[in-house]
């Protein structure tokens, strides 16, 4: 039963891949198929296109017929319906136009009718590994028609340029490309940089992500332009890279990750693929499937590309040796006391009226019974006032991260911990070496109103499998008595909590109650 939720999410989301055929293997829905079900879910497919094609050659490109075309998209959307799609080769621009007047009709009116978003991932497909094109005249194909329609989309640098009719010799230009393929086609960016091209990309793989669409996260990190930065594997065998990351992309947003996340994960899935890859024939060779990824190493590093705010790098908080156990939050002084005398060793104090009488007395009494009671207190947002008084801690959410003087406090030797909502987000955190990290809010909570919605046990488990070891990590949000085995199942080092000590009758003893209830949870099944 404590494992209810992870084993609900067994059922495996839909996601249909519309792309060619590569009788090769490596690509096209073939690399598809393997990667959809790696990530576990269930794979559909539209074929648009047969292409008799190895790893040295693309020798003959054949298009479906529209009645095909159109059977195999109604034919599922009876029955299996998307959660995600991803499109890749398209052989002509009548198929650009069938396909897009098919989204903006039928698609349309089966999310409506069922109250639900299905993410369209366009890989603008061109070119083969092998150097060959598919569009044989090199007409360039129109894809304005998707205008609107999609949720990403991820041209390499050649397809960029085509794309916006202009080469683009250095990464300026790129991001200017992106940016503008982004307002013409009303959509989110993921310009790749993974092929071998001129200096700028040599050293690593770095991928220009333009975000203009994107809801359900944090509004710093909407509106904006990102670099994500892997380490380039040197390898020949890049066979299916991009199909791969699409559909990768397409794959985790049906597990219900947002855009962004979904981009760090499928990176990071490339990335582990070709450390993997393997030949066959004479030309490259495709990437491996290598499962969910779990190796910090294979996530990019994030920094921002455009005049927005950014994190410093090259920083490092305090080391907690300790573990924090179970981790009350608290508004009242008086709580704070109790909760002490109580036995807790970890405590936040979290005033969020800045109008509040006395607040800078309560925030240094609240240090000083820190110091008197031998625990870590944490100050909530008061970065500059945790400094005055020589806090143990201070927590801080993402937006927070801006503002604060994060050299000053890790410079004092305060501890610092940090909010997340989302891989991203976790990421972002951790560049800057947390002393923990808070992953929330796993359950619906009322003490404060959320932009995202509840992670819920399985993305919880995601991230421990990939931060466990590096750095401590709080679960936060609803937790109370009914659900400390569950999370705990998870592996998570440490849960906070408001409610379940603020609002007892008696906090002190609701804090030994959950306390024990935390150390003594039995995950031995
Ligand atoms: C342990 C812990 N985790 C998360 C939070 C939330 O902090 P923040 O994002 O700064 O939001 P507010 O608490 O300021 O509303 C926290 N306080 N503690
Ligand atoms: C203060 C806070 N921060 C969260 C986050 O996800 O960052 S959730 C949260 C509230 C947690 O309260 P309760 O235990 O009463 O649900
Ligand atoms: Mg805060």
């Amino acid at each position: 039963m404590a494992n209810l939720e992870l084993t609900l999410s067994a059922l495996k989301p839909v996601v249909w891949s519309i792309a060619g055929s590569d009788s090769g293997g490596g690509a096209g829905i073939q690399a598809d198929l393997a990667t959809m079900n790696d990530l576990a879910c269930h794979a559909c497919t539209v074929i648009t296109t047969l292409t008799a094609q190895s790893s040295v050659a693309v020798n003959l490109v054949e298009p479906v017929s529209d009645e095909m075309l159109l059977a195999q998209l109604d034919t599922l959307l009876q029955d299996l319906p998307p959660k995600a799609i991803k499109i890749g080769l398209l052989a002509n621009q009548h198929q650009i136009d069938l396909l897009s007047r098919w989204l903006a009709l039928d698609l349309h009116d089966h999310m409506k009718r069922n109250g639900t978003e299905v993410a369209v991932i366009l890989d603008p497909v061109m070119i083969a590994s092998c150097g060959d094109r598919f569009d044989g005249d090199e007409s360039r194909l129109d894809f304005t028609p998707f205008t609107g329609l999609l949720t990403l989309i991820t041209p390499n640098a050649f397809e960029l340029g085509e794309l916006v009719g202009r080469t683009l010799d250095d990464m300026s230009q790129y991001h200017l490309a992106a940016k503008d393929l982004s307002q013409l086609l009303e959509t989110n960016v993921l310009a790749k940089g993974g092929d071998k091209g001129p200096a700028w990309r040599a050293n690593a793989a770095q991928d220009i992500f333009v975000c203009t669409r994107v809801t359900a996260c944090s509004e710093m990190h909407q509106h904006r332009s990102f670099l994500l930065s892997s380490q380039r594997i040197p390898s020949n065998n890049n066979h299916g890279t991009g199909c791969t990351l699409s559909s990768a992309i397409a794959s985790v947003m049906a597990s219900g990750f947002v855009l962004h996340d979904a981009i760090a994960v499928a990176k990071a899935y490339v990335t582990a693929g070709i450390k993997h890859s393997y030949p066959v024939g004479e030309g490259p060779g495709p990437l491996s499937r290598t499962g969910w990824p779990n190796d910090l190493n294979d996530f990019p590093i994030i920094s921002s590309l455009d005049d927005g705010p950014s994190l410093p790098s090259g920083i490092k908080f305090k080391a907690i040796d300790e573990r924090l156990g179970l981790y009350p939050v608290v508004s009242q002084l008086s709580q704070l006391e109790t909760l002490l005398r109580a036995g807790a060793k970890t405590i936040q104090l979290r005033i969020k009226d800045a109008g509040e009488p006395h607040l800078e007395d309560k925030i240094a009494q609240a240090i000083t019974l820190g110091r008197d009671y031998q625990a870590k207190v944490f100050i909530n947002d008061y970065w500059e006032l945790a400094l005055k008084y020589n806090a143990y801690g201070v927590h801080l959410g993402q937006e927070d991260l801006y503002d604060a003087d994060l050299n000053r406090i890790a410079d004092a030797n305060l501890a610092l911990g940090i909010s997340s909502h989302s891989y991203f987000e976790l990421l972002l955190a951790s560049q800057i070496m947390p002393s923990y990290i808070a992953l929330g809010h796993i359950f619906p909570t009322t003490t404060k109103v959320m932009p995202s919605a509840p992670q819920g046990l399985m993305k919880l488990q995601h991230y421990v499998n990939l931060f466990k070891g590096h750095y401590p990590l709080v679960a936060i949000g609803g937790i109370d008595a009914s659900r400390i085995e569950t999370v705990k199942l998870t592996g998570v080092d440490d849960v906070a909590v408001v409610r379940a000590v603020t609002e007892s009758e008696q906090p002190g003893v609701a804090y030994q109650a959950l306390s024990s209830a935390w150390e003594q949870a039995d995950v031995s099944q």
